[in-house]
């Protein structure tokens, strides 16, 4: 599909905000559902061959108001530092985690879980304009299917204006509830060969009996549930909590974990797509937005599942897939559907609300146990289909 034809097909569907990448293919800036103006090629020429980030699922978007999310010509990601306290207060916590000199046992734990930090970019261009530079973690993928989501029973952080926090309560009232939001996706259709995206709409609609519906949609395919990709998670997701279980010293709002895993069926996953620099051409971009959630039977939470998942954790449930995290890299069972468990990333971004505590981050524990909970649940419908 060309370039012309994604934007064709998005202006019907009338709901979903250009992507950065798709408006860097145009012939001139042009303008999104909100009026807003978006960038043309001609606009990233200081960017010294930077271009916005053709993945990218949610967030501030380059181009849209101009803060947001490259790709740098090596494949890496760089963030824009936002305007203060938030910019300073992430590129400060990446510095911390990722300082050369860091014993803390706790965060060399953290480092893991995160995208690798290079420090910081800026284009000679611009040298003001700071960025911060990431490992790129879709980058070891042929097609990623991507979901980005927000964690936590809070969105706001404490010293968040009553403003701040009427928004943010506002943009997904059942926060508090649910403990997780899922802000964007994208998923490869093997039919059709194409990726669908999911905006932040799409995740604002899902409900405690709707949720699940939610999360099946990011691993379903169009031919099945890839079972194999919802294990992996869960097997991340649980050494994620293990992290949160095991520190006192940080709580985290308005972070989200990214979810990456392979869409292409595996015998076609032979050739690693690492040696592109940037992530797939746009031309095999479809973008839609679901306007329906369909309902489900997904059981409401309750302390009770919560406790079932941390004895689960204790017995060794999830213990025993432990070799599958020992390092960032690594190639894990490639089966889609099968036995076997697929190649996935789960990890933490967007530190732009971390504060210092002294105590457990009750509020992300309770999203984490939830979002456990819906990803056992789906295996065990699965397995009943
Ligand atoms: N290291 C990374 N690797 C791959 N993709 C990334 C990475 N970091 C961010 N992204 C992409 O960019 C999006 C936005 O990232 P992030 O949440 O850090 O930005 P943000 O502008 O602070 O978001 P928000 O507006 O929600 O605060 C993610 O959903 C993901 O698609
Ligand atoms: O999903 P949307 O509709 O884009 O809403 C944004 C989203 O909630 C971001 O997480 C938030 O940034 P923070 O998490 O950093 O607060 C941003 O706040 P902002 O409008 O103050 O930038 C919101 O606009």
């Amino acid at each position: 599909m060309s370039g012309a034809s994604v934007m064709e097909s998005t202006k019907a569907l009338g709901k979903l905000e250009l992507s950065p990448g798709l408006a860097a293919i145009g012939d001139s800036a042009s303008m999104n559902k909100s009026g807003q103006q978006l960038l043309g090629p001609q606009d990233h020429a200081h960017l010294n061959g930077c271009v916005p980030l053709s993945h990218q699922v949610a967030g501030h978007k380059y181009g849209v108001k101009k803060v947001g999310i490259l790709q740098h010509p090596d494949g890496t990601v760089l963030k824009q530092v936002q305007p203060p306290p938030r910019g300073p207060r992430e590129m400060q916590f990446y510095s911390m985690v990722f300082a050369e000199d860091c014993s803390d046992p706790c965060l060399l734990d953290l480092q893991k879980h995160l995208p690798k930090y290079y420090g910081t970019w800026s284009s000679p261009d611009s040298p003001n304009e700071l960025y911060l530079k990431l490992e790129d973690v879709t980058s070891r993928f042929n097609k990623p299917c991507i979901m980005d989501v927000k964690l936590g029973r809070r969105s706001y952080d404490p010293l968040a204006s009553q403003e701040k926090r009427e928004q943010q309560i506002r943009k997904y009232p059942l926060m508090e509830e649910i403990g997780f939001l899922i802000l964007g996706m994208r998923v490869y259709d093997v039919r059709s060969e194409t990726f669908n995206s999911y905006n932040q709409h799409y995740g604002r609609a899902l409900a405690q009996d709707t949720v699940k519906d939610g999360l099946a949609t990011f691993f379903e395919n169009g031919v099945c549930l890839r079972r194999d990709a919802v294990r992996a998670s869960i097997c991340r997701v649980q050494h994620i909590l293990n992290w949160f279980h095991s520190q006192h010293q940080l709580a985290f709002y308005a972070s989200s974990l990214l979810f990456v895993y392979e869409g292409l069926p595996s015998s076609f996953t032979s050739s690693s797509r690492s040696s592109l620099l940037i992530g797939p051409s746009v031309g095999d971009a479809v973008v839609k937005t679901a306007h329906s959630v369909g309902s489900g039977s997904a059981g409401s939470w309750t302390g009770k599942q919560a406790s079932r998942v941390q004895q689960q954790h204790r017995g060794g449930r999830f213990m025993g897939q432990q070799h599958l995290h020992g390092s960032h890299q690594s190639q894990e069972g490639r089966g889609h559907g099968g036995t076997g468990d697929a190649a996935v990333e789960v990890r933490m971004i967007d530190f732009a609300h971390v504060f210092p505590s002294d105590s457990l981050d009750h509020g992300y524990i309770y999203g984490l146990k939830h979002l456990l909970t819906v990803h056992i649940i789906l295996t065990r419908d699965n397995e009943l289909m």
